[in-house]
């Protein structure tokens, strides 16, 4: 079943030019010159129900204003956007009973209230049965492990304890859906982590569907096998993160643990990347070489011990695609790569 809808959707902007001074704000208030941006354009992807999905791209790319369409918070300028059935700025009061939305920067709780308080507030507010919003206050409260602060003013929380308890308030009445707006930011490793592993149970085992931006790469790594890029409003990108590796990461790592240091080795179609003696890291072009043959001709002269492989990493293929997407020559002809194989996705789906 088809969770999220999304076609040629269109959101712009009236951005009105300011003029400085003292007469210069009574021109702005006369005059009202404006342009027009387009933050989001014809943008078209769908989500299936309990998929994982992050929603990337760098500032001002529009991730913000495609949750507040989809959230119903914003009415789209033209295009269509359906969630399981209801559109979202016509039905909020449905809609928000279907979704859950958590924004890294904002909170949603009372904020000299006991946590508890809000959560209370929450159950009277979506109507939820007592029993419903038992299982899922002690299903978060166990997972999220957040039972040692639940009676404190959310004002006395730290970063961490507060999203902890914003994403669960958030599932307390039991969304298909959950938004989250960078959810991991300003947090320490520690915190991260936990608030992957959680949200990564949540999709598998309550099959919520999830939908994520942020600027921290691990976090789409670790919850989201599917992204959608957009950059300037424009869709870039809708695929499985491992094919975007394998288009863009062409880059891979050779790491040789020699029985004895073998000096210095000239592996035809390599870099050498550090040498440590008997451990040395070659990087390698996928077109160029591979790894069966440089394998075969290093142990055809040396004794090895062990080898690891790493592919390029998530921060290395998303740097390289925005230095693409901010070169205009390259521009077209990288929009072509990448849409050439959003079109292979859809045909599969
Ligand atoms: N209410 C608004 N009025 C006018 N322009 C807006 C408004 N909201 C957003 N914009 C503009 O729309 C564009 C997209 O903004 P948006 O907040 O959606 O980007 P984003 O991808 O979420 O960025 P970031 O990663 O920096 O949070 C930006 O150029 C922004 O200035």
């Amino acid at each position: 079943m088809t969770a999220i809808v999304v076609k040629d959707l269109v959101k712009e902007f009236r951005q009105y030019r300011r003029f400085s001074g003292f007469f210069g704000s009574i021109k702005s208030l006369v005059t009202r010159e404006h342009t027009v941006l387009r933050a989001v354009d014809n943008v078209s992807f769908k989500i299936e129900k309990g998929e994982a999905v992050g929603y990337l791209g760098p500032n001002g790319a529009g991730k913000s204003t495609m949750i507040k369409m989809l959230t119903g918070i914003l009415v789209p300028t033209s295009g269509h956007v359906r969630l399981m059935n209801t559109i979202p700025h016509k039905s909020r009061r449905e809609n928000a009973n279907k979704i859950g939305v958590v924004f890294g920067q904002r909170s949603q709780l009372w904020w000299d209230l006991p946590v508890m308080d809000s959560f209370e507030l929450h159950k009277y507010v979506y109507k939820i049965p007592g029993s419903k919003f038992k299982d899922n206050l002690n299903f978060c409260v166990d997972m999220l492990r957040i039972a040692d602060f639940i009676n404190k003013p959310v004002r006395q929380l730290s970063l961490g304890q507060r999203m902890r308890v914003e994403i669960a308030m958030a599932l307390l009445h039991d969304p298909e859906i959950l938004f989250l707006d960078e959810p991991t930011i300003g947090l320490d490793v520690m915190a991260k982590d936990s608030i992957r592993e959680f949200l990564r149970t949540v999709n598998r085992e309550k099959k919520v569907t999830i939908m994520l931006t942020t600027h921290d790469l691990k976090d789409i790594e670790e919850i989201c096998p599917r992204m959608v890029i957009v950059n300037n409003g424009h869709l870039v990108y809708d695929g499985a993160v491992t094919n975007l590796k394998s288009q863009l990461g062409n880059q891979r790592k050779i790491t040789v643990e020699f029985k004895s240091n073998p000096g210095q080795i000239n592996l035809p179609g390599t870099h050498l990347v550090f040498d440590e003696g008997r451990r040395k890291q070659f990087s390698f072009d996928r077109g160029t070489a591979s790894v069966f043959d440089l394998l075969a001709t290093l142990s055809n002269q040396y004794t090895v011990e062990d080898v690891s492989l790493e592919d390029a990493d998530i921060e290395e293929v998303i740097r390289t695609l925005y230095k693409q997407l901010e070169d205009p020559l390259n521009t077209a002809n990288n929009l072509q790569n990448v849409t050439k194989s959003l079109s292979e996705q859809v045909a599969v789906r």
